[in-house]
């Protein structure tokens, strides 16, 4: 006996073999049962099968000819017939009551089924099992079916003529199966069908009429096509929905459109598909090297000289890889684009965020911001700079535009409000940043794409508002929040960003990966948020360091920003507790103390052990003075350190304009270099400075001529190389000259350092608070103003011009200048003498003729040379 299998397609297959083996069986011997038939579960069973055998397989023999082989579509075929035979009005019985005159052949039993399933499942289980699935049946034309099939009914057969098949199992199958294809949807099919029907008609229709009108006719029918209405909602229907939300936002396609402007429109429609143009690399150049700094990146693109193709862009990173061949070579760092980092963007809807994109004056800010623009700046950048790290605007934080800058906004890259407003017309992924929920820390925001190192970011915008009016808010309206969005601007006022820009959800860290930095547009003050020095990468949350002022310790919140280096505050680092501050102080003391008497051998040892010694009580008091006194020198070196830091900023400032007015300045040198000041012109010239000579060196050189009165307007006149001219102007001529123009006051703030102390400014050492004093690239401008009463004091342009030049000489000649200081008052002659030992002779010969001693009376007064501008060239020549 064959084991049984519990799958019910396997009973199904065994029961069909059953039969035929039954059909064969009963030919040759009536009583043995069939080797591969379904085993009987009980006794009753197997007599059933054995005396129902016959009247099957009587149904199941074909009307003629030998029987067929079995094939598995006997299980499919068998109901067919019998829902045919069973007649539509009598002899028709009911399922159940047929079954239940089936005593012995139960269909469950055999199926397996019989014990657990529940009856619901049965009904399916017969339509897929034991008759095959029904839509194959139906769709089958009648010839295709196989020969084993019984006759087909005959509406002539009466119940009595099928009177073998009444009690048949089969039978009630069949009927089962026949009334479930009826449930089946079957006028679906006849729809498909009708509707086949109709195209075809339609297409020979037009194909008959193209044939007749030609050209014309075919053109109306394409266009027609594809506005045809029901054609479009067909092929919307067939479009498999994705699980995302349906799209609301297309507008109904109308069910009859006739007229050829609305086809025209639907063609235009369907033609028109929407690429998109940015989001998967934005911010991301195609040359974009992750590895190298925008700058970098910027000189790569523009080396490459090959036009790049911007409509046929895929695959995007790889197509190039793949054409140098080298793969290994040629990998290169990307960046994850936002969409594949986080593909389904889930907006944070934020509640009470009012939005404003620019500042608003509020109130009384209005009227009291001062609105002329403090100072301007302008660069001197040439087109293949492209207003760089070197660009002067960008150095002072200013923005370029076309009254600072001679570039076009193409060849300039110091405009990043301009780059703000343009992304702000793009879409999301373009402006780049969104709001999140931390886990507890609020709302913030991070990065839908990448940003390059100190690109900008996003504005910090919102109301601006007197610090009258701040308070105010802070006592009436903000009294209960937790989160302020308060920040110090221009002029004395804040930005409240409470209605503000996106820029407010932005948190602080210890360790930022941003900088909130205020720039000058069009000449006025706006802030934003730049990326830090590391760029930003896709994803990552943007901060940057508050440097809270929480005003009152109420005010004080804890730092949840997790860097190794958290101050655990916002704000600035608290002091120590006072108690932690003494017990330093004190184990300071005592190990100092201990250390003294184990050297001077005071301190008793015991063992090797040491003995404590109780202090007196006068040595707590020296302790506790001690740590006063240390308290207060803290104190003082931490405001030291403060105003330091302030005048370091100052002098930054200060150098910074230098630098810039002397830019201007040596641009006008430059044409008049070459030319020899005439005598007696009284044009200041400042000069550009050499680089050699430190801020240090200089200071001295400033220090000393100030603390000497009498060297300030005879600096390095004694130094041989430099002979210095000048010309005694008549007492006349000097009152009708008119003052000199005045240099520039210098800030009183930054005087406070001293003009020539200039740090080596770059932007990151803007950025940064530590400032290094390094040589100067300059000269400060230096006008001295003659007086118009003392003649001697009077300074000719020619000999300011050489003072300075003069200022510049190394220690060499700063030794021989020291040499020659006390020849001060000594006859000019010896230095030119040691100078030009040639005309030594014949400048004797000229000291001592009539000439010189006309001139001499004319003298003015200790230092002053007695030769002139025009001998000095006379013997420079010889
Ligand atoms: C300008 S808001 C920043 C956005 C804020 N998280 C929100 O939900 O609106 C400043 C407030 O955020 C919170 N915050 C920002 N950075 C934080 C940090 N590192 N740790 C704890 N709280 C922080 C503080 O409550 C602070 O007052």
């Amino acid at each position: 006996m064959a084991a049984r299998d519990p799958s019910p397609t396997s009973s199904a297959r065994s029961a069909a073999t059953g039969r035929a083996g039954k059909q064969s069986a009963s030919r040759s011997s009536m009583s043995a049962s069939p080797p591969t038939s379904t085993p009987p579960t009980s006794h009753g069973d197997e007599a059933s099968v054995a005396s129902e055998m016959n009247k099957t397989d009587r149904l199941l023999e074909p009307p003629d000819g030998p029987a067929s082989p079995p094939t598995p579509a006997d299980a499919h075929a068998t109901p067919l017939p019998a829902s045919a035979v069973a007649p539509a009005s009598e002899g028709r019985r009911s399922a159940r009551s047929s079954r239940s005159s089936v005593v012995t052949y139960n269909v469950q039993i055999l199926a397996g089924t019989a014990i657990h399933t529940p009856s619901k499942y049965l009904h399916k289980h017969h339509q897929e099992v034991l008759h095959g699935p029904i839509d194959r049946l139906q769709s089958e034309p009648e010839s295709m079916l196989p020969p084993t099939l019984p006759r087909q009914p005959h509406p002539e057969d009466t119940p009595d003529s099928a009177e073998d098949t009444n009690d048949s199992a089969e039978e009630q199958l069949a009927i089962e199966a026949a009334q479930a294809a009826q449930r089946h949807n079957p006028p679906r099919a006849v729809d498909l069908r009708k509707e086949a029907l109709r195209n075809l008609s339609a297409a020979s229709e037009v194909i008959v009429k193209t044939l007749a009108g030609g050209k014309d006719f075919m053109k109306t029918m394409i266009r027609r096509s594809a506005s045809d209405s029901h054609l479009v909602n067909s092929a919307r229907q067939a479009a498999p929905r994705g699980p995302g939300r349906p799209r609301t936002a297309r507008p109904p396609v109308p069910e009859h459109d006739t007229s050829e402007s609305e086809e025209d429109t639907a063609l235009a429609k369907l033609k028109g598909k929407e690429w998109l143009k940015a989001g998967l690399y934005v911010g991301q150049h195609r040359d974009f090297d992750a590895r190298l700094s925008e700058s970098q990146n910027r000189l790569k693109r523009k080396s490459v000289s090959t036009k790049e193709n911007k409509v046929i862009p895929l695959p995007m990173f790889a197509g190039e890889r793949l054409l140098k061949g080298n793969v290994f070579l040629d990998y290169r760092d990307f960046k994850l684009p936002y969409d594949t980092y986080n593909p389904l963007p889930r907006k944070v809807k934020v509640d009470g965020w009012a939005k404003l994109r620019r500042n608003r004056f509020i109130g009384s800010a209005s009227a009291l911001w001062k609105r002329e623009k403090q100072d301007n700046s302008s660069c001197y950048c040439f087109p293949d700079d492209g207003c760089g790290e070197d660009c002067h605007n960008r150095i002072m934080a200013y923005e370029c535009d076309s009254t600072n800058c001679k570039l076009t906004p193409e060849q300039c890259r110091n405009r990043p409000f301009s780059e703000l407003k343009r992304r702000a017309k793009g879409n999301g992924y373009d402006y780049g940043v969104e709001v999140l929920q931390t886990g507890d820390r609020g709302y913030g925001v991070r990065a839908m794409r990448t940003f390059e190192p100190h690109q900008v970011i996003v504005e910090y915008a919102g109301e601006i508002i007197t610090q009258d009016e701040c308070e105010r808010r802070m006592k009436q309206i903000y009294k209960k929040d937790k989160c302020y969005y308060l920040m110090s601007f221009d002029n004395k006022m804040i930005i409240d960003a409470t209605r503000g820009t996106i820029a407010r959800f932005v948190n602080h860290s210890c360790e930022p990966n941003c900088e909130m930095i205020k720039w000058t547009v069009s000449g006025e003050p706006r802030m934003a948020l730049f990326a830090g020095s590391r760029g930003i990468m896709t994803g990552e949350e943007l901060t940057y360091d508050y440097n809270f002022d929480p005003f009152s310790s109420k005010n004080i919140q804890e730092c949840r920003c997790g860097t190794p280096s958290c101050r655990g505050v916002l704000g600035p680092k608290p002091k120590k507790p006072i108690q932690e501050e003494r017990s330093l102080a004190a184990t300071l003391l005592a190990g100092t103390k201990r250390k003294f008497s184990e050297v001077f051998g005071s301190r008793p040892e015991n063992d090797g052990r040491k003995i404590r010694k109780k202090r007196k009580p006068s040595s707590i008091a020296t302790a506790v003075l001690t740590r006063a006194q240390n308290a207060e020198a803290r104190k003082k070196a931490a405001r030291e350190n403060a105003l330091k830091s302030a005048a370091e900023l100052h002098a930054q400032r200060a150098s910074r304009q230098n630098r810039a007015m002397n830019r201007s300045v040596s641009e006008q040198l430059s044409s008049r270099k070459s030319k020899v000041p005439r005598k007696g012109t009284r044009v200041m010239i400042p000069k550009l400075r050499s680089t050699r000579l430190t801020t240090v060196g200089m200071k001295r050189k400033q220090q000393r001529s100030l603390s000497n009165p009498s060297r300030i307007s005879t600096l390095g006149k004694h130094n041989p190389r430099v002979p210095k001219f000048k010309k005694p102007l008549p007492a006349k001529a000097t009152k009708s000259r008119k003052p000199l123009p005045k240099s520039p006051s210098p800030d009183p703030e930054v005087s406070e350092v001293g003009e020539n102390e200039s740090p080596n400014i770059t932007p990151n050492s803007l950025r940064s608070s530590k400032l290094k004093q390094t040589t100067l690239p300059f000269k400060p401008l230096k006008l001295n103003v003659p007086s118009s009463s003392d003649s001697s004091q009077e300074v000719d342009a020619f000999e300011t011009a050489e003072e300075e030049e003069e200022e510049e000489e190394d220690d060499e000649y700063r030794a021989d200048d020291e040499n020659h200081d006390d020849d001060n008052n000594a006859d000019s002659s010896d230095e030119f003498t040691l100078m030009y030992p040639s005309v030594k002779a014949r400048y004797a010969k000229y000291k001592h003729s009539k000439a010189y001693q006309k001139k001499s009376l004319h003298k003015t007064g200790a230092g002053v040379k007695k030769t002139t501008k025009r001998t000095y060239a006379r013997r420079l020549t010889r």
